[in-house]
């Protein structure tokens, strides 16, 4: 689940494997170029780590920090 901590909305998931992660964030990325709103994340392995900050509100959580928190939440469905 997502934790808002220093202006971020965070969540780590955890998949079976890297193919696993790796489809997820091509995914994720999709939605977000529809969106113009970016994720700031990693992924080492079978993980994804995603932090969620608006840039241009200068590293603030906005509305469409939560709105990609909420597309991401339906894409792991
Ligand atoms: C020009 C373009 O609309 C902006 O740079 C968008 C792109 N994606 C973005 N993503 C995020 N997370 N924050 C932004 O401020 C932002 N701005």
């Amino acid at each position: 689940m997502w934790k808002e901590e220093n202006n971020k909305l965070l969540r780590e998931i955890t998949f079976k494997n890297f193919v696993e992660a790796f489809g997820f964030m091509t995914k994720v990325a999709i939605e977000a170029e529809k969106m113009d709103h970016h994720p700031n994340w990693s992924n080492v392995y079978n993980k994804v780590t995603i932090e969620l900050t608006t840039h241009s509100a200068g590293n603030t959580v906005t509305e469409k920090d939560r709105k990609l928190a909420s597309v991401i939440d339906a894409l792991l469905k």
